[in-house]
């Protein structure tokens, strides 16, 4: 099948949509700017119109309306089989994005203080698929099998009138920093109904998922907005610090906007700035989605997981926006990320450093001034004009901020004993250096990998007892052990010890799209394997969504190398 504009309705010309007469009538700058890549004839998707009746959609089972988590009995057409049949009708095949999660690598806490914290994004991912469903459905559905949410709601019943109201109305280039507390109110009812049936902590998790979607719906859409199933699944575990909840206002922003064409590409040669232009609308968008699942978010998560890569990021003033510097230099690092699965509330943690500084102010300020240094340090390095990733003295002296950062929070008092099991385990391997990472108190450790295999032998993991004296050396182990046996022999043993380990890399790209959902794997029947929803919801956990839609290319090793049909803006 062609990639080429496949959302392009026949008799559309670039330049006539509804958003370009919107945006005739806003004046900043950005915007300008922006037009003008749009009517370049960029590939900007092109959204269904309501009115056409040449959409032809995948012939999809009704969604289960009872909250239930299993897969629908789905009978998805592949669209090239459409296409056969009925040449002369225009398509609407489904697209997918997909944004990463988040660490922060120095500086959680002390950022709280006022000083410099940096995050960069990992390679874990969310990935939203989009299906369009023909006009007679007037549905939408977000189908979220990794909370088990199924919800549909009829578009027409949906509160327009509230959210199109010129005083209300936001369009999608406008900067929104707060939730409007009237529109939430009309929202609240589409929102009440929402798994109903499930106990107040999961429903929840629902509501505040299916929240940011309304909002971002109603805001950017219409009401002929086209009928559509949101599918996401995310390889990113949820409440461990990763940003899970980022990615998915990221994914959901880039589609909506993606739908409604305000935005431009990607494309490869697409110039840098207008690809930041790109990332900033989602940005904003991501951070309302944001607002409507925690509240009062920092925006650091959706910044970095739009745009990838890494950010430093201050706030030294709480009443003002917080300064986000991107770090485009940021090494592509692998990175070792290890989940306690020990829960923890980030609120609780901050608290315990406030009660500290209350008790000990000056030893405490020294703490966060150093944690301040580390950071500074961290960040005059890589910003540095001779800055080499590779050259192992560079890689050293990133490492050992990552131990000096982990000792200073461990004096915060915010670690926990399992995450200094895991430090242990990791450090008696000699494979690189270890910190807790995010509010500490359960949650995950990082660990930056040493480019190298160790040369010493390391020990058996098995012998590793919790008390350093117990800690023996296998000498059984003849052969040098790779970073990769080592590696597969830590899984094991964190695995026994019910902690989970992913490999992954920091500061890869930030949002992705897939338009169309056709993937180039090699096995596939002429011009790609089309990825439909059924596929999708099908892919065996994490490995299964990565091998079936991952972003990362086989032959990630290459830097920056991704697999075939996934498109970033990249700045
Ligand atoms: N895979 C997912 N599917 C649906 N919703 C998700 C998913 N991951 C995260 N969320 C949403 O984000 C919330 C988690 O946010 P939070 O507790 O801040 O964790 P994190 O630190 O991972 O962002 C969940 O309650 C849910 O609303
Ligand atoms: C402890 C803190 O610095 C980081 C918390 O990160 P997370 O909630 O674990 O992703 C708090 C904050 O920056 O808001």
């Amino acid at each position: 099948m062609t990639t080429h504009s496949p959302l392009r309705r026949r008799g559309q010309s670039d330049g006539h949509s509804r958003q370009q007469s919107e945006k005739s009538q806003q004046s900043d700058q950005e915007e300008k700017t922006s037009l003008s890549t749009v009517s370049n004839g960029t590939q900007t998707p092109e959204p269904p119109s309501p009115d056409d009746d040449s959409i032809m959609a995948p012939n999809l089972t009704l969604p289960d309306r009872s909250g239930a988590s299993k897969v629908n009995n789905l009978q998805v057409q592949p669209v090239s089989a459409i296409h056969m049949r009925r040449p002369s009708v225009p398509m609407m095949p489904p697209f997918m994005v997909s944004a990463p999660g988040k660490v922060i690598v120095y500086g959680e806490h002390a950022v709280v203080h006022g000083k410099a914290a940096i995050a960069a994004s990992i390679s874990l991912r969310s990935y939203l698929h989009v299906t369009f469903l023909s006009k007679s459905r007037r549905t939408v559905t977000l189908r979220f099998p990794d909370i088990s949410l199924d919800h549909t709601w009829n578009i027409d019943d949906l509160p327009w009138a509230a959210f199109s109201h010129p005083k209300k109305k936001k369009y999608y280039y406008d900067l929104v920093t707060s939730l409007d507390p009237d529109l939430v109110a009309a929202m609240q009812p589409f929102i009440a109904c929402v798994s109903t049936k499930l106990p107040e902590s999961d429903r929840r998790i629902h509501q505040s998922s299916a929240s940011a979607f309304l909002y971002l719906f109603l805001s950017l859409g219409s009401q002929k907005s086209a009928p559509c199933i949101y599918t996401l699944r995310s390889t990113i575990p949820i409440g461990a610090g990763l940003g899970s909840s980022a990615t998915i206002a990221v994914c959901l922003s880039a589609a909506l906007l993606l739908q409604i064409r305000a935005l431009s590409g990607p494309h490869p040669d697409q110039p840098p700035q207008e690809c930041g232009l790109q990332i900033e609308r989602i940005n904003r968008w991501a951070f309302v989605g944001e607002m409507c699942i925690h509240g009062n978010p920092s925006g650091v998560d959706n910044t970095v997981s739009a745009g990838g890569k890494a950010v430093l990021f201050k706030r030294a003033d709480y009443n003002k926006p917080p300064v986000v510097i991107p770090l485009r230099n940021f090494p592509e690092l692998p990175l070792l990320l290890v989940n306690t699965r020990q829960s923890r509330s980030t609120a609780t943690e901050v608290a315990k450093v406030a009660n500290l500084k209350a008790a000990h102010p000056r030893i405490t300020e020294n703490l966060l001034d150093s944690i301040d240094h580390v950071t500074e340090s961290a960040h005059d390095l890589i910003t540095s004009p001779d800055f080499d990733p590779t050259h192992p003295a560079a890689l050293q002296h990133l490492g050992e901020l990552i131990t000096i950062n982990h000792g200073l929070l461990v004096s915060l008092g915010v670690s926990h004993p399992k995450l200094e099991r895991i430090r242990e385990l990791i450090d008696h391997t000699g494979i690189g250096w270890t910190k807790l990472t995010g509010a500490g108190g359960g949650g995950c450790a990082i660990t930056i990998l040493k480019p190298q295999p160790p040369v010493r032998t390391p020990p058996s993991i098995s012998t590793i007892e919790s008390d350093e004296d117990d800690c023996e050396i296998d000498s059984a182990v003849s052969e040098p052990p790779t970073t990769h046996n080592i590696l597969d022999t830590l899984e094991i043993a964190l695995e026994a010890e019910g902690f989970e380990k992913f490999e992954t890399t920091l500061a890869g790209d930030g949002v992705g799209v897939l338009w169309p959902a056709v993937l180039h794997n090699g096995n596939e029947e002429d011009g790609g394997e089309e990825i439909d929803q059924e596929k999708f919801l099908r892919a065996e956990g994490n490995e299964g969504i990565e091998r079936l839609v991952g972003v990362a290319s086989s032959r990630r090793r290459i830097a920056k190398e991704v697999r075939e049909g996934w498109k970033f803006w990249r700045t």
